[in-house]
């Protein structure tokens, strides 16, 4: 077995080598080696079960590795499937509970509020907001932590639709502009080709597909390419189109 080392405030991006998590017999990620560059948005595809989650776990530090070298860059922030806000603080003071406290705290946390577009929303319940709106507080949350990893797992999978589409555009801008590594997990193809830099699939506790999807543009003239890497992922996820 190698050395457990999980490293943070590391300059760079995300480098995962030889990595092993296991839960009792189970074992769910097996000499996993991954890396992802500062400012590069990564998404993360795989059947339930494959161990997505718990990668990101293992990546914002809050599960360990059994094996294997982890250096992933802090501070990180995490956006998880629910808002996980806190019902009997504000909208402001939820998000600058993600921030170090300090003078510029109160300052910074309005400036990311304004970031999602709810700025006029400071001084609220979260009881009162709808669930996309709490996904956004969440996203400011992460984001007052000027985080240079950010994680994502599956955040928009509670959304409507609609909702879901400006979320996923909000998130590309946002980490356009701030530049962290960021891993998002989802079940979507869909939403991983639209969204990624590169995508990868994970299966039998490793990434067995990975996939540079940068060079390809957004418009219509690369739907073609889209649509060809949209059905190459669906087949690796075990889906025939
Ligand atoms: N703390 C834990 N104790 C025991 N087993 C665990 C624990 N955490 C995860 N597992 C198991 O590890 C496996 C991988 O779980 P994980 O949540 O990482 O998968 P996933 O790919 O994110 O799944 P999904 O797409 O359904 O969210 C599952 O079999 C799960 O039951």
């Amino acid at each position: 077995m190698s050395a457990v080392a999980t490293t943070g405030g590391t300059a760079g991006g995300v480098n995962v080598r030889g990595l092993r998590r296991a839960f009792g017999e189970r074992v769910v990620i097996d000499d996993l080696d991954v890396q992802v560059k500062p400012g590069e948005f990564v998404c993360l595809l795989g059947a339930s079960g494959c161990g997505k989650t718990t990668l990101l776990r293992v990546l914002a530090g809050i599960d360990r590795a059994d094996a294997g070298t982890v250096d992933a860059p802090s501070p990180n922030a995490v956006v998880f499937q629910e808002p996980r806000l806190l019902p009997w603080k504000t909208v402001l003071d939820n998000v600058r509970f993600g921030a170090e406290s300090g003078r510029d705290a109160r300052r910074r946390a309005l400036e990311a509020l304004a970031e999602v577009e709810l700025a006029g929303h400071a001084d609220v319940w979260p009881m009162t907001l709808s669930g996309g709106q709490a996904q956004r507080v969440a996203l400011a949350r992460a984001l007052v932590r000027e985080p240079r990893l950010l994680l994502l797992d599956e955040p928009f999978a509670a959304l409507d639709a609609l909702t879901r589409i400006r979320m996923q555009e909000l998130v590309g801008e946002l980490v356009r502009r701030h530049q962290p590594a960021t891993v998002l997990v989802t079940h979507d193809v869909e939403e991983a080709v639209l969204l990624g830099d590169r995508v990868l699939v994970m299966a039998q506790g490793r990434i067995v597909r990975d996939v540079d999807a940068s060079a390809i543009g957004r418009d219509a003239a690369s739907a073609p390419a889209l649509d060809r890497l949209r059905r190459e992922l669906l087949g690796d996820l075990g889906v025939t189109t």
